[in-house]
């Protein structure tokens, strides 16, 4: 058994993962109460709320949001969140927020090595590092891009961040997340989202844990639409898990962190604000297993644009235009005739930052100094890239066989806006130098001969 510096150790944290329940449907007005006849029934703000709970709204949109679009939860909770002590200022860390103006916007193609490992005793806030990303959070727009690495458990703090919601992209290592509407397990090939102003606690099922987060500063991760695809597949609606209720009524100091308006606040309540102990709403996280992804694509000819694999997206006020769309490249057959099979060369307005979960990537060559699993690729604004040299020669000759593609699991976040890298990306000892020759020796072939 290990217990590090985390508040339960990987054990019990393993074991809460195994028995843990949930609530299936995305966007659902769910309900959920840890005590029997602890939700008020038939109203949401009783004159006194049941077993002596004080109610609570949580609202990640506006009031007056289209009921579409409209998030909201009500808690029920032993104390009410107003009852806190004053934020002070910490140290951010590598956590940086924008707009990112300390370092230019670069129009080449970047890749990353995977994060080093962290010293002991990093836990999951303290483990994260901004890699770069676009917008303004002050202006509810715009995303950025961390990754995380961490050997500890979040050891009696809890963290939420007001500039916007983080859809977690676990590569190595399972985290159980407990929030305030209870606890979410998500291991690699899983992605979990936290809303916007939720608070809770990473702790760890392994010794260590690494991977990518998308802080959405936008409009919440939605289901896109499906148009003429029909009424199923790609991500289905019933396989986004929400939690059930469960609640911390210990009194002990906690530390409660605070992400606002890119700074870090801090403040040691003397009770955990994970007490709540029931709950109904749409503002809620959710787990959603990435292998549950339906996969649609080309069945006669021609590779399909990735909007097809899209898992999540943030829409913005132009209708089809993303603020950040989630992205997966999940197993799948090939069977396109008379088709280059992988990714095409392009150039593209949207900016498309690429990390890789496990296995390889079908239109890059992985290996050390290569795109791999923890890693990641910027390809911003208009700028070239698409198969290296390696891939393009290999799909140029194949043989077209039907192919499954099952070796990897990618994924992107395709934003509308350039990602600007913050001066520890672009100066990180991970950045790979040489990314632009994988692009080298593509021979000039025409006229041929
Ligand atoms: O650049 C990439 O690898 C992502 C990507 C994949 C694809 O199948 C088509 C276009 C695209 O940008
Ligand atoms: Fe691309």
């Amino acid at each position: 058994m290990s217990r590090g510096t985390t508040g339960t150790t990987t054990e019990q944290a393993r074991k809460t993962a195994e028995s843990l329940s949930y609530l299936s449907g995305f966007g659902n007005e769910h309900s959920s109460e840890a005590e029997p006849g602890a939700l008020p029934v038939g109203r949401n703000s009783p004159q006194r709320a049941p077993l002596g709970l004080y109610a609570e709204q949580l609202s990640g949109t506006a009031f007056t949001e289209p009921r579409a679009h409209n998030r909201r939860s009500w808690l029920y909770r032993i104390r009410p969140s107003a009852a806190h002590p004053r934020f002070e200022r910490m140290d951010n860390g590598a956590l940086r927020t924008a707009p990112f103006t300390e370092a230019v916007p670069d129009p080449n193609r970047l890749r990353w090595g995977p994060l080093p490992e962290p010293p002991a005793g990093t836990d999951f806030l303290a483990g994260l590092w901004t890699l770069g990303g676009n917008g303004d959070a002050t202006r509810r727009t715009g995303m950025a891009v961390h990754l995380y690495a961490a050997n500890a458990g979040m050891h009696e703090r809890v963290f939420s961040d007001a500039d916007g919601e983080l859809l977690i992209v676990p590569e190595r290592g399972g985290l159980l997340l407990r929030t305030e509407l209870g606890a979410l397990c998500a291991r690699p090939g899983d992605v979990a989202l936290i809303p916007r102003g939720v608070r809770f606690r990473a702790e760890l099922l392994e010794e260590s844990a690494r991977g990518y987060v998308c802080e959405n500063y936008g409009r919440p991760f939605a289901l896109p639409d499906l148009g003429p695809i029909g009424a199923n597949g790609l991500a289905n609606a019933r396989d986004f898990l929400a939690p059930t209720a469960a609640y911390e009524a210990e009194e002990r100091p906690v530390e409660v962190v605070n992400k606002f308006c890119g700074n870090l606040w801090r403040a040691t309540y003397d009770h955990s604000p994970l007490d709540v102990v029931a709950w109904h709403g749409n503002h809620v996280p959710y787990v959603y297993d990435l292998r549950r992804f339906n996969v649609l694509g080309s069945i006669s000819y021609d590779h399909p644009d990735p909007s097809v694999f899209t898992v999540l997206t943030s829409p913005s006020d132009t209708p089809g235009l993303a603020g950040v769309d989630f992205v997966v490249f999940a197993p799948r057959w090939l069977v396109g005739e008379d088709t280059f099979r992988p990714p095409y060369f392009h150039r593209n307005v949207m900016s498309e930052y690429m990390g890789l979960i496990e296995g390889a990537y079908d239109a890059k060559t992985g290996g050390e100094g290569g795109f791999v699993p923890g890693g990641g690729s910027l390809h911003n604004m208009m700028s070239a890239h698409g198969p290296d040299r390696e891939t393009f020669e290999r799909a140029s000759a194949a043989q077209l066989a039907p192919q499954k593609v099952d070796d990897g699991l990618a994924f992107m976040f395709e934003t509308r806006w350039p990602v600007t890298p913050t001066p520890q990306a672009a100066r990180a000892p991970h950045l790979q130098p040489d990314y632009d020759t994988v692009w080298d020796g593509l021979e000039r072939h025409f006229p041929r001969a």
